[in-house]
């Protein structure tokens, strides 16, 4: 294998701590995974297997199967030297060797974070009903004509805000014993007390149904592996190495679980890109530990080369760099992005950037979000018709901005893939389950019949299906279902070549009406049994019985139609939300012709031939403190506008850690600063093409950074015309 010079050191690596950062694109995971498999070809896993840990379960499938062919291609058939996961896959298997040490019973199950946000909310409800005259002294006196919108609204800010407050003071180990000790001086106007109360009833809540949720998990393998000896010996003579990819967006309970697995062998090699940096203002991530090892490590190589993009798009991305270093409004976000220049590949290393015919970059500013989408739509249908085989991604703000996009594709036949939490392609289960369950509560609809047929059961496409149709429409359906001898199936019907799989699909229909509907569960996982589904399909199917079961406790006069209508309609429901996850164990892979939409975030790890970057406005890349900023709630008073950066504040303070002046100019800064790095790692997404959009609407304006960037894109537009 060709090696870049700035590989070689990595590659050759043996023992001890490393850490790697590096650019986009410099091939993080191709490295990882060439030393993961060399250090296995070499022998090196004899006293002990890699564990490799990533973030997101698509990312670890790549992974893994990265190094089996890495070792196919020399001959070794074999996965036994390595494990890669998750650190929440991880955290898992240390907590199943011994749960009942943690008072969990074996049969412990995870919360998923519908039923957590509805844990949390109820709680903020009950808090108010208790304590109205003090929560209401955190609105806004001018918004209290419209107490139910401001309640309204304040809950659900307030919701998301502690479901992040309470995972970081889990990750933090501070119990709700230890939070109510450290406020027991402070009355109840202050918000921390607030915050006291719903963690406490949180925590109540979880524990009387046997929940733990993912901050618990790895709190509790932390303290299982620091107080067990025995567990800590097997886990540590387990793995001889532990890597760890994406490192940047690590917290600090995960390193200190790392520090211990990694105790005995001392062999640590953590991967990242401090410019990645993209979770911190809603998870406990932190860049500051990566930024840590890399000081503490035995070695530190950096890759700051990358062939992924052509030179016009890295220019861009140290354009970026250089502007939010040198010339950023607020002085204090200059250092949201680290100076990590990035470099093309020297001639006769691998993989040379990519070389497009004409200058590949161009930016707009439009006069309206809708005249952005015309003008993706435009460009899009030009480029796909010109380059059918390149990959195309549009990287969007929001998932409802998505969804508006994917509505116009839809129209124009224009397919597409959606990389958002809810995506149509992972709403097929739920809503195939939910026509079906439908049509079995009317059995004899002949409408909703036909839209099982149509939809579900006989989905090749046959010339003559609407003959059949047409029949069916003028049939009773109890005749065509339990048919005595007087029916009689026209001629010119049996001959159509849609007819065998019609009478197939009147069996199948009969099996799932005669099915006991008694068990709502049993008949989905019988559906699912009978239904050709795919390995996700059917996780998603054992999910949504598993879960209707449990509603079916608390909403017991629930009937077919209610679960079918559940199923059916809503984007946010129960069932979709896992669906994120067990269609996550799929991977992504780009196909040629067929447009990604995706969230910037999901972007990550990611490429594409051309990438759209659309919704460039002040509101979604904010640069100045005086920007709208989307996690405020306009309904509280100005001092309490931002709970979450007041809560993180006040912790700080009572810990004696910090005291945070202004807490919502903090977190401004920090949101400014998490902003920038998102659209630097959207812009080296793209490996030829880019195209930025910005627009205004109502009082949105272009962010100043479309601004930016389109005046150094104009002017190397024309330098590349002079060449
Ligand atoms: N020495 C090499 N020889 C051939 N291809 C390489 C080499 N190094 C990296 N690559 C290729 O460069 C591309 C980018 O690599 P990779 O996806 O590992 O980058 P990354 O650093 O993880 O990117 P990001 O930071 O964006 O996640 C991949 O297609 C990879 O196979």
């Amino acid at each position: 294998m060709n090696y870049r010079s700035d590989q070689k050191d990595i590659i050759n690596y043996e023992s001890g701590t490393m850490a790697l950062p590096a650019v986009p694109g410099a091939g993080k995971t191709f490295i990882l995974t060439h030393l993961a498999g060399k250090l296995i070809l070499e022998g090196n896993t004899e006293s002990g297997k890699i564990l490799i840990l990533s973030y997101m379960t698509s990312s670890c499938s790549n992974i893994k199967s990265r190094i089996i062919k890495f070792l196919e291609e020399k001959g070794i058939n074999s996965t036994k030297d390595f494990e890669v996961m998750t650190i929440h896959s991880l955290a898992m298997k240390i907590i199943k060797e011994k749960p009942d040490v943690l008072n969990l019973s074996d049969e412990f199950k995870m919360i998923d974070s519908v039923l957590q946000a509805s844990f949390i909310k109820q709680a903020i409800i009950d808090f108010r009903k208790r304590y109205t005259k003090e929560f209401d002294s955190f609105i806004d006196p001018n918004k209290k004509k419209n107490i139910k919108g401001a309640y309204d609204s304040i809950e659900d800010n307030l919701t998301r805000c502690m479901t992040s407050f309470i995972g970081e003071m889990k990750c933090k180990g501070i119990s709700v014993d230890m939070l109510k000790d450290i406020t027991k001086d402070i009355d109840y106007t202050d918000m921390m007390k607030l915050a006291c109360d719903i963690y406490e009833s949180y925590d109540l809540n979880l524990r009387k149904q046997g929940l733990v949720d993912y901050n618990d998990l790895l709190f509790m393998a932390y303290k299982l592996l620091k107080e067990d000896e025995d567990l800590r010996d097997k886990f540590q003579n387990r793995y001889a190495y532990i890597f760890e990819d994406e490192c940047q967006d690590s917290n600090e309970i995960q390193g200190k679980i790392l520090e211990i697995l990694a105790q005995k062998h001392g062999n640590l090699v953590r991967v990242g890109d401090l410019n990645q940096s993209i979770t911190g203002t809603f998870t406990s991530s932190d860049p500051r530990f990566f930024r840590e090892f890399c000081k503490s490590a035995d070695r530190i190589q950096k890759m700051f080369t990358a062939g992924r993009s052509s030179k016009e798009v890295i220019d861009l991305a140290n354009y970026l760099v250089n502007w939010v270093r040198e010339d950023h409004p607020v002085s204090s976000c200059r250092n949201a992005l680290e100076n990590q220049i990035v470099l093309t590949v020297p001639e006769g290393e691998n993989p040379q950037n990519p070389i497009n015919p004409k200058y590949g970059i161009a930016s707009y500013i439009e006069n309206s979000w809708e005249d952005s989408i015309r003008r993706f739509i435009q460009m899009v249908t030009l480029y796909k018709e010109k380059y059918p085989q390149k990959t195309i991604a549009a990287l969007i703000p929001t998932g409802y901005m998505i969804g508006q996009i994917g509505e116009r594709l839809q129209k124009m036949n224009i397919e597409y893939d959606e990389l958002s939490d809810v995506s149509n392609e992972k709403l097929v289960t739920t809503k195939t389950l939910g026509k079906i369950l439908d049509y079995i509560s009317s059995p004899y609809d002949n409408e909703k019949f036909q839209i099982v047929l149509k939809d579900i059961l006989i989905n090749e496409q046959y010339d003559d299906s609407y003959k059949l149709y047409d029949f069916i429409k003028k049939c009773r359906l109890e005749d065509l279902l339990y048919p005595n001898e007087d029916l009689c199936i026209p001629d010119e019907i049996v001959e159509l070549s849609v007819y065998k799989d019609f009478v197939s699909s009147l069996d199948l229909v009969r099996k799932f009406l005669e099915f006991p509907q008694l068990a709502i569960d049993r008949l989905i996982l019988y559906i699912g049994e009978k239904l050709k589904f795919s390995r996700e399909e059917k996780a998603m199917m054992e999910k949504i019985a598993s879960d209707i079961r449990f509603l079916l406790i608390s909403n017991p006069k629930w009937t077919l139609k209610d679960i079918a209508k559940e199923l059916e309609e809503s984007k946010n429901n129960k069932f979709n939300y896992f669906a994120k996850f067990v269609y996550e164990l799929k991977g992504y892979e780009p196909t040629p012709g067929k447009i990604t939409l995706s969230t910037l975030h999901k972007s990550k790890g990611l490429e594409w031939d051309c990438v759209f970057i659309l919704g460039l406005t002040n509101l979604h890349f904010p640069v100045e403190l005086t920007d709208k900023f989307m996690g405020e709630c306009a309904y509280l008073k100005k001092e309490y506008s931002n709970p979450l950066a007041l809560l993180r504040a006040s912790l700080k303070k009572l810990l004696n850690e910090e005291d945070i002046k202004n807490p919502t100019i903090k977190a401004r800064e920090e949101t400014i600063s998490e902003r920038a790095r998102l659209l630097y790692v959207a812009i080296t997404r793209a490996k030829e093409n880019l195209i930025l959009i910005g627009h205004k609407e109502n009082q949105e304006l272009p962010s100043i950074y479309i601004k930016e960037l389109k005046k150094f894109i104009e002017s190397e537009k024309n330098r590349y015309v002079g060449c």
